[in-house]
């Protein structure tokens, strides 16, 4: 039981909001659709609603073409991020809210409702709040309220849209916890939509980035995080460095650094950017090499170093505190990298001396 989303195409007007968008979600996955604010996450997620339709391209669940049925039909359960829960019904009656307004036939009567709800509350661990109103509870609460009230239909898929991004830091990582939980136990199939690398990784058993309305990559997270497909997804990712090498016979070079621990990837010989962490750079005392440093600064856990070259140029390396203790100002280093991924062709700008760096930050200002 899957769905399936094949060649989906939605336009506002004259923009192209999803372009080709091509997925399918496994029955009892959860699925995170991450990307930047505009990407066409939320314009997915209405469109698998039945809240909004393509212009082109196919949906089906199980076989059944869903763009020939109506919201209702689907059963969908949605939570968005500012759930509008019913100010004037208790927790209990705005769960039970989904049930009592199905069509009659398929209405449960008052005593199952009753037990569906309090079977929903003790699995949400939200029993001790049943009686309360929305205004008297925390936001963390009213999104666990939220959700069930569309579990309460027992939907076929469940959609999320952005439904912690207005709760505080800790409260988010612990409703994270508590959803990852409450998704095994129900084994519901899920789909939520976020712009937070964090909680997509944390949470989803496959994570689909999006950019300006098409998938640019579909994995699951460590193969997302390790193996980014493009260099947006790198870049989104944290990979902010980006250095000029030349490729030969697999191998990337670049004068000044040690790129001797990188793999051999199959890319022809010729220039290419390396894209890589801060902390895939470590810097190794040498009075020959070419860099110099010529900053460093702490950020708690974390030394940052700054080095620059005999032209000019440099670059930016995170080494754990204790790793950095050695370093002074003024010491030449040579830059060891240790991880980071390549693609063909330059994408730093051609006047950039072939053997120098800079991060992204400073190419982009
Ligand atoms: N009803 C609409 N009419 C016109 N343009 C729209 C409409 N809905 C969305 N858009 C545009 O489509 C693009 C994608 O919007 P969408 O809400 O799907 O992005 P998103 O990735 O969910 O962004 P965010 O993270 O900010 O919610 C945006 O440029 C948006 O302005």
């Amino acid at each position: 039981m899957s769905l399936v989303i094949s060649h989906l195409a939605r336009r506002f007007g004259a923009t192209p909001v999803l372009r080709g968008i091509e997925l399918e979600v496994r029955q009892g996955e959860l699925i995170a659709l991450l990307g930047p604010s505009g990407s066409g996450k939320t314009t997915l997620l209405r469109i698998i609603a039945g809240l909004d339709w393509p212009d082109a391209g196919g949906l089906s669940f199980d076989g059944t073409d869903w763009l020939q049925r109506s919201a209702a039909e689907r059963r969908i359960g949605f939570v968005f991020q500012h759930y509008a829960l019913f100010p004037h019904m208790t927790v209990r009656d705005n769960i039970a809210f989904g049930l009592t307004v199905l069509p009659r036939a398929s209405r449960p009567g008052k005593a199952q409702i009753a037990a569906t709800v309090d079977r929903l509350l003790r699995f949400l661990q939200i029993d001790g709040l049943a009686d309360r109103y929305p205004a008297e509870l925390s936001g963390g609460q009213r999104q666990r309220v939220a959700l069930g009230r569309a579990m309460a239909i027992e939907p076929r898929v469940l959609l999320l849209d952005e439904p912690f991004g207005a709760l505080d830091a800790q409260v988010r990582r612990d409703l994270r916890r508590w959803l990852r939980g409450v998704h095994d136990s129900a084994g519901t199939t899920t789909i939520f939509v976020t712009h937070d690398q964090e909680e997509a990784f944390e949470l989803a058993d496959r994570v689909v980035v999006m950019n300006g309305g098409v998938i640019e990559q579909i994995g699951q997270p460590d193969e997302i995080y390790d193996h980014p497909a493009t260099p947006f997804v790198a870049r989104f990712l944290g990979l902010t460095v980006e250095l000029p090498v030349t490729m030969r016979a697999g191998r990337a070079e670049a004068a000044g650094l040690d790129l001797s621990g990188l793999p051999r990837r199959a890319i022809p010989d010729g220039s290419a950017t390396l894209f890589l962490r801060p902390a895939d750079i470590q810097p190794v005392s040498d009075p020959a090499a070419p860099f110099r440093v010529t900053e460093i600064a702490s950020t708690g856990a974390l030394l940052r170093i700054v080095a620059q070259n005999d032209a000019g140029c440099w670059i930016e390396a995170e080494v754990p505190r204790r790793g950095g203790r050695d370093l002074r100002v003024g010491q030449r280093i040579g830059l060891r990298i240790v991880a980071g991924q390549i693609f063909p062709g330059g994408t730093v700008p051609a006047a950039l001396p072939a053997a120098t760096s800079r991060t992204l930050k400073e190419t982009r200002s």
